[in-house]
């Protein structure tokens, strides 16, 4: 364990200083593409300015025999395109047990690091992990003569990277979030499922057995409700309070069910809701679906907004629409105001939206009724509200 004192000093001789702050800016979306599918690749120039964030993955989904062509394809791919002011560059390396990393790491920082923003390194364990990728980064950051610091962003995706995700989020400066890698952390924790992320139909409460049915009526067989229930609440609240510690930024994972869009839309709001600011998306598909979920309605900005005014100098409590509104009421208020900023300054739709513009049907939001909505889930299609009975 290092020295407190030396927590930010660069950990090689000439390798940049390590940031203070992870830098605001939007990445609601991890878009992933294949850098060795062709047909992938040439789609990337086009996502530039649509999705916040392109990653390049060359860990699993990418096979065994093209880890070396999407590694090359990464680096081509960064070289010849201009991504501009909205939109970064990620990778996702192979895993630090593989033959590959070594490689990965060092031909990208060498050839492509004044490009990338973040390495995500997956199936992490501890912060021993984020260590060794801290120190190699520095050094080839130096040899690189690299001025601004490579960011890390760790996966989700072992039950001792679950226990140790506080451990994690703290290892070093560099670190940018966490996201959940529910496959792998299924497997390794031996669930019994065998999906990619999402609900299971099996993992339910039911009501309890009616009461007042007629002479013979079995209660226990007898219709009833049952709700589904969401596998990945605990892990996601523990990684949000994690990051939250740590000043670093949470994410969902992936939602393998691509054609399900309603029941990913869910995932990525409940995710939202619980503090993540964005998610992975697999397929073209996914991306309006995350820029819709984890942009703030306008009825939520327009409301956090009527809260900060009602609220003068921000302490007190005051009624606003039969609802009592303090302190803490406008802190959460002042959340959804910050995100509306930063997205705004990126996105000149969103910046009308949020200045009163109607919100239009594409962003999933309702014009504004009497009563001023608490939350962005009151925004939600009524027909989607994810119960079964
Ligand atoms: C799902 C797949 C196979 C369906 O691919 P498809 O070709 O069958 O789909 P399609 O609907 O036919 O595609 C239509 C068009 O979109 C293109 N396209 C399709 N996808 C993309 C994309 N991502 N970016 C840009 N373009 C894309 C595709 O090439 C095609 O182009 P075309 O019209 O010219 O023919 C494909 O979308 C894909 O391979 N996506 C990425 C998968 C991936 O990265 N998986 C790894 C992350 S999840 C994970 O690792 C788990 C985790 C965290 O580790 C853990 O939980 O443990
Ligand atoms: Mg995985």
């Amino acid at each position: 364990m290092r020295s407190p004192k030396d927590f930010f000093a660069p950990l090689a001789v000439g390798a940049p200083a390590p940031v203070r702050e992870v830098p605001a800016r939007p990445s609601r979306m991890i878009h992933f593409f294949d850098p060795s599918n062709e047909k992938m690749a040439a789609k990337v120039p086009g996502m530039v300015g649509t999705v916040d964030v392109l990653l390049g993955n060359l860990e699993d989904a990418v096979k065994a025999d093209r880890k070396e062509a999407a590694r090359e394809g990464l680096v081509r791919i960064a070289k010849d395109t201009d991504f501009g002011e909205h939109t970064q560059l990620w990778t996702r390396v192979n895993a630090l047990d593989s033959p590959w990393v070594l490689d990965d790491l060092t031909t990208l920082v060498t050839e492509i690091g004044d490009t990338l923003d973040v390495v995500m390194v997956p199936k992490v364990q501890g912060p021993e992990d984020i260590h060794y990728v801290d120190r190699l980064l520095a050094q080839l950051e130096a040899r690189a003569g690299l001025t601004r610091p490579i960011l890390v962003h760790a996966i989700l995706e072992t039950a001792r990277g679950m226990a140790n995700v506080e451990a994690i989020a703290g290892a070093s400066p560099r670190m940018q979030g966490i996201s959940l890698g529910p496959a792998d952390l299924a497997a390794d924790r031996r669930m019994k499922t065998t999906r990619v992320g999402g609900g299971h139909p099996g993992y339910l409460v039911r009501q309890d057995p009616p009461t007042g049915l007629g002479e013979g009526v079995d209660p226990i067989t007898a219709d009833r409700a049952t709700y589904q229930q969401d596998l990945w609440h605990y892990t996601i609240a523990r990684m949000v309070d994690a990051c939250a510690m740590h000043g670093i930024l949470p994410y969902y994972g992936p939602f393998g069910d691509i054609k399900d869009v309603v029941a990913c839309e869910d995932q990525f709001r409940n995710a939202f809701l619980l503090g993540c600011v964005g998610t992975w998306t697999l397929h073209p598909v996914q991306v309006d679906i995350a820029k819709r979920v984890f942009s703030p309605s306008a009825e939520d900005v327009a409301h956090a907004r009527r809260v900060k005014e009602a609220m003068g100098d921000g302490t007190g409590a005051v009624m606003l629409d039969g609802k009592m509104e303090d302190d803490a009421s406008l802190k959460q208020c002042l959340v959804i105001l910050e995100l509306a900023d930063r997205l705004s300054a990126n996105d000149p739709e969103l910046a009308a939206l949020y200045a009163g513009g109607s919100p239009s049907e594409e962003s999933g939001t309702e014009a504004s009724g009497t009563e001023a909505s608490g939350t962005a889930a009151d925004s939600k299609p009524a027909d989607s509200k994810g119960e079964e009975s």
